[in-house]
């Protein structure tokens, strides 16, 4: 494909290269001028592609399609199944996927823009997770707290939120369960996060810093390390990583302990990388709205449910899951803080509430307890 000058550009990019090399140069050219060509095709692709997106929005308009939501989870989740079972390689599936979200975050922003609020500052892993579920083209919001997030959803001023639920190796993030309690918002996704923890400061030598500064899960979920490299050093918890970063900017004595996101916005170095204990740390964060999300085909269901105060509460409300031959993968219980020594219990089960037999155990459930809300039948996340 011809540039600007009537040149090719990969011809233009080795110019000046060493002219002993010439075979080299003919092979890369070769290879190069493939590359443009399946550019072009590529390109042509997506705007073809956008284009449907815009023949799909103005349905949506015109008929006012499913209450008008434009952003559709369990269609992108279908998309994103879809191609990582045909990925024929040798790109891996969490590039193909990572690729396919943004191409879908463009094409959704041709139809319309989303506000996304998330548990801030900028360069938190809850922004991270923001990003990779929605992808660029969507407007991260940061807020001062989970609380803040549902109260945003729930006014309207940004269209869904994302709110951390659990992590591998500290477990749920009961205050997030807590707000559930007294919000009408319901679940429309979740997504899944490799957590890497990174010591970072302006110190030229990390072994000499005396305070260390990170929000208290990223500690915890670094104690080992800590203990191994940094025995003497005053842990200090605040507020959030990107905090600690800016802390660790301005006391030179001083590190944070944060993802690369936070290092790159105080533009500090990291001095050592991926020092979570666990190989696998990984959290889980939940994307709130008020959408109720159709099947997807690989979908779980959360419900919150407090128990009628009985004996075998508990049992009574298992035994429809069993009956209907449904998989409980997750049970948490919250005080209730209306009495004493009364709880809810939040629980994911597999399948969507419009399965046949879904839909009778809720019916059951609901029967066997006090109160039950389901929070939202969802996507599974996607890599
Ligand atoms: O299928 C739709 O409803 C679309 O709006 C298209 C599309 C896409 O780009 O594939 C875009 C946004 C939605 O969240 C899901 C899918």
């Amino acid at each position: 494909m011809d540039n600007n000058n009537g040149k090719k550009s990969s011809e233009k990019l080795i110019d000046n290269a060493d002219t002993t090399n010439s075979d080299v140069n003919k092979k890369l050219l070769e290879i190069r001028d493939s590359i443009d060509a399946i550019d072009d095709q590529f390109l042509q692709l997506l705007s073809q592609r956008a284009e449907c997106a815009e023949k799909v929005a103005q349905i949506k308009r015109e008929t006012g399609e499913v209450d008008l939501w434009f952003y559709r989870p369990e269609r992108e989740a279908q998309i994103l199944n879809r191609v990582t079972e045909n990925n024929p390689g040798p790109l891996k599936n969490e590039r193909i996927t990572a690729i396919y979200r943004e191409i879908i975050s463009s094409c959704l922003a041709l139809e319309q823009s989303i506000k996304v609020a998330f548990l801030g500052p900028n360069g938190t892993f809850s922004q991270e997770a923001s990003k990779k579920h929605f992808g660029h083209a969507v407007e991260t919001v940061p807020m001062g707290s989970i609380g803040q997030v549902f109260k945003e959803v729930e006014n309207g001023t940004v269209d869904y939120g994302v709110v951390p639920i659990e992590n591998s190796t500290e477990g749920v993030i009961s205050y997030t369960l807590d707000v559930f309690m007294h919000s009408p918002l319901k679940i429309s996704g979740e997504i899944t996060l490799r957590i890497h923890q990174n010591l970072m400061t302006v110190n030229k030598d990390w072994r000499t810093i005396k305070r260390v500064y990170s929000h208290p899960q990223s500690l915890a979920q670094c104690r080992q390390w800590l203990n191994d490299n940094l025995p003497n050093v005053e842990q200090i918890p605040v507020s959030s990583n990107t905090e600690a970063a800016r802390r660790a900017k301005e006391d030179p004595e001083s590190g944070a302990i944060a993802g690369a996101l936070a290092a790159k916005i105080y533009e500090l170095d990291i001095a050592y990388s991926n020092i979570e204990d666990s190989k696998d740390n990984t959290t889980r964060f939940l994307v709130i709205g008020k959408q109720d999300v159709p099947q997807s085909g690989k979908d779980k269901t959360t419900l919150m449910i407090s128990a009628k105060n009985r004996s075998g509460a508990l049992y009574h409300l298992l035994a429809p899951l069993a009956a209907h031959g449904l998989d409980m993968t997750r049970i948490e219980s919250r005080p209730s803080r209306n009495a004493n020594w009364e709880y809810y219990f939040f629980m994911d089960i597999d399948g969507h509430s419009s399965e046949p037999n879904v839909a009778k155990a809720l019916e059951e459930l609901s029967e066997e307890s006090e109160l039950m809300r389901v929070l939202g039948s969802y996507p599974k996340a996607v890599l």
